[in-house]
């Protein structure tokens, strides 16, 4: 992995945006559409709101979630609202959402269609992650019920997934196609993250599923 470290949380943010940006507009020159897949939970919000207001051919951009939480878009756990409410809008509205949820009840009823959807997109040609100081990436959780599967290199596109850590079902990119992607990005804040992901670079994914996706990773941090 490649350390980047950042004097405080906003040239952090203001900073790894700038990066995203560039990274974008690199494959846009390359290809005419280009798939952005990027975290939800807490940290990356900021970071959205700034490339939210970056000028590029956002028509041209399908983003879709690493990972996301089975609750309705009503629920403040939804990474989809997280979305909608800092990426999807400003200049970047013009970019097209690629589903990682439905309103079926559990995340297995929709698998098959959302893979169908997902698959045309792949490889993922930007990808901004994060990680748990428990050293989960998308929903990757040591411990999970799924979690073999998720980094077999035979893995399917997408995977339910249940874990002691996660209060409800998740649906996630699996490790191939995470590790599969064209230009990697990790966002993480404060010492308990940076002091894991550094153990994560000794462990295997089993241990610290993270390990999946740090070969040739730009990490970007600041305290
Ligand atoms: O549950 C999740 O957690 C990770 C880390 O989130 P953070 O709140 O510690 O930043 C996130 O990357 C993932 O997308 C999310 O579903």
């Amino acid at each position: 992995m490649n350390w980047n470290e950042y004097p405080d949380r906003d040239m952090l943010f203001m900073s790894l945006a700038d990066t995203l940006a560039a990274a974008l507009t690199s494959a846009l020159h390359a290809k005419d559409r280009v798939t952005f897949a990027v975290p939800g939970g807490t940290s990356p919000g900021p970071v959205f709101d700034a490339l939210s207001q970056v000028h590029l051919p956002w028509d041209r951009v399908d983003v879709m979630l690493t990972d996301e939480r089975w609750v309705p878009e009503t629920s403040d756990r939804s990474n989809t609202a997280l979305l909608r409410r800092t990426l999807l809008k400003g200049t970047a509205a013009a970019a097209t959402l690629i589903p990682l949820i439905s309103d079926a009840l559990a995340p297995e009823d929709d698998l098959e269609a959302l893979t169908t959807a997902i698959k045309p997109h792949l490889p993922i040609d930007v990808l901004l992650i994060g990680m748990g100081a428990d050293m989960h990436t998308a929903s990757l959780f040591p411990g999970a019920d799924r979690l073999a599967e998720g980094l077999s290199p035979d893995a399917p596109i997408l995977l339910p997934m249940r874990a002691p850590g996660a209060p409800e079902p998740r649906m996630t990119l699996t490790a191939p196609v995470l590790s599969g992607a064209l230009s990697t990005h990790i966002l993480i804040m404060g010492d308990e993250k940076k002091a894991a992901i550094r153990r994560a670079a000794d462990l295997t994914p089993t241990e610290a599923p993270v390990a999946c996706i740090l070969d040739g990773a730009q990490v970007h941090y600041a305290d």
